[in-house]
């Protein structure tokens, strides 16, 4: 049978990227998904914004909910300092088993912790599981329907303490207007839209930063 998409993504790292070289498994991706197949990876334009949200929270502790190929997981794990680190949480077994190869030929397996499972299965876990106090930045780039239940979810676990960053991607397109409503309008969220383009394309999305103000 063919080869899926994360597989042919893969092929184009490993064909095209240095082992060890985060930037050149970025560069790698973000060229096959424009110009051979687009993948629903943040992207270039999106992935710079993460990029300077990554850098102003200089975070110690991460969630990424959504790793797909892992190409945001090495994003945010090449901006991280020795002894940070980001756990991500990804559904579907394929494309876990992908991202795991991505993630080391990019080199930074050790500051990544990918587990495989649901979100509503694992979030109340992680205190006890990984230790965790609570999450400096959350990147939510899962299943869309998720976002706002998953919040909600932290909050409960006491996961998002003051401060906490939250940023999410694709509140435009598909969109996630649950979500969206939740954080502008909570008292608890100081919210911010950066607008921006659906990954490789012209259409719009953007992202959403929610910094919690505490309870
Ligand atoms: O569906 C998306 N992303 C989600 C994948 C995923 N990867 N892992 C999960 C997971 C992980 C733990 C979970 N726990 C419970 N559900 C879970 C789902 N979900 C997505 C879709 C688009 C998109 C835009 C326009 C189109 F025309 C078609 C598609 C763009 C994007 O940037 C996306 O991120
Ligand atoms: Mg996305």
């Amino acid at each position: 049978t063919r080869t899926s998409r994360p597989q042919r993504i893969l092929k184009a790292v490993q064909r095209k990227a240095t082992v060890g070289d985060p930037q050149s498994v970025i560069t790698a991706i973000d060229h096959f998904c424009r110009h051979r197949e687009w993948a629903m990876n943040v992207g270039d334009e999106k992935g710079s914004i993460l990029d300077s949200v990554v850098n102003e929270v200089s975070p110690v502790t991460v969630l990424e909910l959504g790793t797909y190929c892992g190409y945001s997981t090495v994003r945010i794990a090449r901006l991280l300092p020795p002894g940070a680190c980001v756990i991500t949480l990804e559904f579907n077994p394929d494309y876990a088993a992908i991202a795991r190869q991505v993630i080391k030929w990019s080199g930074l397996e050790d500051k990544v912790q990918l587990v495989e499972g649901a979100s509503g299965d694992w979030i109340p876990w992680m205190k006890e599981h990984f230790g965790v106090q609570a999450f400096d930045l959350v990147f939510l780039d899962h299943w869309k329907e998720r976002y706002l239940p998953d919040t909600k979810l932290l909050e409960e676990c006491g996961l998002i303490q003051k401060g906490t960053v939250l940023l999410a991607d694709n509140v435009i397109c598909p969109g996630t207007p649950d979500y969206l409503e939740y954080v502008r309008n909570s008292p608890h969220y100081n919210s911010q839209y950066y607008r921006s383009h659906l990954e490789y394309t012209k259409a719009e999305d953007g992202l959403e930063k929610s910094v919690f103000l505490g309870y």
